[in-house]
């Protein structure tokens, strides 16, 4: 079987700067990735590739058996759902809650809209359920807390029921309680097989939810180690990653990190 995600020497370049360099990675039907790296490791570039928002400067991308270059990238980008600070940016603070997440489905449906609308509402309703937001459905978006609104873009970008769901720090601005709620559903997600195909780009390996199955290490723009969770989040490579000695502590199915010494 073909990879959901396949880059094959994807380089990014803006002016003299390689933003990425040569990234070689494939994801597996099934998978679940956490990538990790530090502040301008181009991270967040890598997952534009990979939800067909910009186009490598060389190199391949195939994203669902589609090359970019050679598809509709708007035929594409609806197979794969995205929840990222840059597009809740986008939501205005006063749409209703509901509709943040309803919104999703538009344009998949067509001139078929009013059979669609009744289903549409109902599976909007049980994914805000899902994430414990079910009771804000009425509440306009801005009066969210920053974790309820994370909650409802992670709803949002499954609406249309994509292959591939990406989060680019999920986790970021939660309070402990907070994010703790959040690993706790993604790790729900994770384990259903029946979940799109993960991936989660964190700054922190106590954000890791169980259930993840293989780690990505970027630095630089260029990838330090990728595969198998279990030996990636160790002190060597994140150590390696991080330009800093880390103990790498494991606890039941969560991780930590610390300054070794
Ligand atoms: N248009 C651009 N021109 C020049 N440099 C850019 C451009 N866009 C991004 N960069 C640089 O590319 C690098 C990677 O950025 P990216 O946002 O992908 O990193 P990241 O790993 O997601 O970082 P962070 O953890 O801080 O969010 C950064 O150093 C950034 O300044």
């Amino acid at each position: 079987m073909s990879a959901v995600l396949d880059l094959q020497d994807v380089t990014v370049r803006r002016g003299t700067t390689t933003i990425l360099d040569r990234v070689t990675w494939q994801v597996q039907d099934g998978e679940r990735w956490v990538v990790l790296g530090p502040n301008g490791a181009g991270k967040t570039t890598m997952l534009q590739i990979a939800s067909a928002r910009m186009h490598p400067s060389s190199g391949t991308a195939t994203i669902l058996d589609a090359r970019l270059g050679a598809v509709d990238v708007f035929e594409l980008r609806p197979r794969i759902g995205v929840a990222s600070a840059a597009l809740a940016d986008r939501i205005s603070p006063s749409e209703s809650v509901l509709d943040v997440v309803l919104t999703a489905a538009y344009g998949m449906t067509g001139r078929w809209r009013e059979q669609y609308e009744a289903l549409d509402h109902e599976r909007a309703r049980t994914l805000l359920e899902v994430f414990g937001v079910g009771r804000f459905a009425d509440r306009r978006f801005g009066t969210l807390s920053e974790g309820e609104r994370k909650r409802v873009q992670i709803a949002r970008a499954l609406m249309t029921d994509p292959e591939l769901l990406l989060l680019d720090e999920p986790a970021a601005g939660l309070d402990l309680g907070g994010r703790e709620e959040l690993v706790a559903a993604l790790a729900e997600l994770a384990q259903d097989r029946r979940s799109p195909v993960l991936v989660l780009v964190t700054h922190h390996v106590e954000e890791v939810p169980p259930g993840f199955t293989h780690a990505l290490l970027l630095r630089d723009g260029a990838i330090r180690t990728a595969g198998p969770i279990e030996q990636v989040l160790t002190a060597e490579p994140l150590s390696d990653t991080f330009g800093m000695d880390l103990e790498v502590g494991r606890h039941g199915d969560r991780w930590s990190a610390r300054r070794a010494g």
